[in-house]
């Protein structure tokens, strides 16, 4: 492998030197930078194979935000260059806005030696084959432009460990199969998955696989060609062939007929398949993601689901944890949506009040990331005053809402919502809220310590 060439940036001198120290004898051509616009200079007049680059530049401040601006500078500068940025050890959410800005990657200072080394090679390695092949420039326009791509807020210790599988798993070809609780963000992983691969710039197509009967599913899947069946009156192109070249993203698996699994396996086996009515045989590439909130190996121990399926579709598995544990992430979430939200109801709402926030924290979230966008919509709706209030957030469920919210419940979630409602209908009264539970005061009140609920 050719010697590679990194430029390494930072406004202190130390840190500069401790890098230098360390990449020097490893085979790496080093040039420093030490300023936003040496920075710039650099990659307009050398060809890099990889930038690491620190976040924070005005010496007063860390919120990083010269560093982030700069991202989409270099990256119209050079897109295929591979940006590492280092951020202050805990400072997620500057990491997180990084990598959504098209940085393929972070460091935390204080840095651990083998593991930068480890990070810097394969994001060199990496960028060399996807500039050999063309397609980087591709992917981080859509990257850095933010196309279509959802936001995906992250800043919770659980959902690190996913946003570092999704950045090492996501210039792969791997098959991923993402699982958790509706609403916890598994279609906006997929999104992430292909828009961090060599697919970036073809299509991502997603479909409801558990939710066609099978009249529709070849049709849908594979396509049909005018005629094959009475309503078949034109040629139809099926998602297969619409995703080729791209990822397939394949929602709610485990719901999916036995008939059908066999079929979608046989495709996803040899890459060929028949529009319905033609003989002619198509190829395919598609990557394919698929996603689940059903525990899929129970049901292949039962038989309901393929276990050859199931190992085609989890090369790699991402476990989506719901949002009750991620409660760190609760906040930022709310913020997040007000923002988006707020000017299509007149921009005059812009924050929570600390009792609104507190309720927001201390809510199930049976509903996850879905259940709080809607909320904060209502709320938007509901708000009389620049702040959202406690009463705006209307969290006591309706009645439909809390079917769902009871399905998706463990034995405990439920005896914890039984005792928070009747809490509530008591005017919290322990007495009456006990009787209404068949409960005796007492076991009421260990109850409560239990989950840590106060009357
Ligand atoms: N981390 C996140 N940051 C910002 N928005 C998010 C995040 N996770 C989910 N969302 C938003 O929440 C909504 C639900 O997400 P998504 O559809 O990806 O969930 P899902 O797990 O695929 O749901 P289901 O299982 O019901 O299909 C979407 O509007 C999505 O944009």
């Amino acid at each position: 492998m050719p010697e590679a060439r990194v430029l390494i940036a930072d406004d202190q001198a130390d840190v500069l030197e401790a890098l230098r120290l360390l990449l020097k004898g490893q085979g790496f051509l080093l040039h420093l930078a030490r300023s936003p616009a040496e920075i710039v200079a650099a990659v307009e007049t050398h060809e890099f194979d990889a930038l690491l680059m620190d976040l924070n530049y005005t010496r007063d401040t860390t919120s990083g935000r010269e560093g982030l601006d700069l991202i989409a500078t270099i990256a119209a500068v050079d897109a295929t260059l591979p940006i590492l940025v280092m951020t202050a050890w805990g400072s997620v959410d500057g990491a997180v806005e990084a990598i959504r800005r098209g940085a393929r990657d972070y460091i935390q200072k204080p840095w651990d030696n083998g593991r930068l080394l480890l990070t810097l090679r394969t994001q060199i390695d990496l960028a060399r084959a996807l500039r050999r092949s063309g397609k980087l420039a591709e992917a981080n326009e859509r990257l850095a432009a933010g196309g279509e791509l959802p936001r995906l807020v992250a800043g919770s210790r659980a959902m690190e460990s996913v946003l570092r599988i999704v950045e090492r798993v996501a210039p792969s070809d791997a098959s991923v199969l993402i699982t958790g609780e509706h609403g916890t963000g598994k279609e906006v992983v997929a999104r992430w998955l292909h828009a961090g691969s060599l697919r970036a710039s073809r299509p991502f197509i997603a479909v409801n696989a558990g939710a066609l009967g099978d009249g529709v599913f070849e049709s849908e899947l594979f396509g049909h060609v005018k005629g094959a069946f009475t309503d078949a009156r034109a040629d139809r192109i099926g998602c297969f062939e619409l995703a080729d070249g791209g990822t397939l993203f394949l929602d709610e698996i485990a719901n999916m007929p036995a008939g059908q699994q066999a079929k979608l396996l046989r495709v996803l086996q040899t890459g060929e398949l028949h529009r319905v009515g033609s003989s002619k045989l198509r190829k395919v590439d598609v990557r394919a993601l698929a996603a689940t909130n059903a525990p899929l190996a129970q049901l292949t121990g039962s038989g309901v689901f393929r276990e050859d399926l199931l190992y085609r579709l989890n090369t790699v598995e991402i476990h989506l944890p719901p949002l009750r544990e991620r409660k760190d992430d609760i906040l930022r979430l709310a913020q997040h949506f007000l923002q988006v939200r707020s000017p299509c109801y007149g921009g005059k709402v812009v924050e929570f009040t600390p009792e609104a926030e507190k309720a927001l924290l201390g809510h199930r979230w049976p509903g996850n990331v879905r259940e709080l966008e809607h909320v904060v919509e209502r709320a938007l709706l509901l708000a009389s005053g620049p702040a959202i209030r406690e009463e705006d957030l209307v969290l006591r469920a309706g009645e439909g809402e809390r079917a769902t919210a009871i399905d998706d419940m463990t034995l405990d979630d439920a005896e914890r919502y039984l005792i928070v409602r009747a809490l509530a209908r008591a005017n919290n009264n322990v007495s009456e809220a006990a009787q209404r539970l068949g409960l005796s005061r007492s076991a009421l009140y260990r109850r409560l310590a239990r989950y840590g609920l106060e009357p």
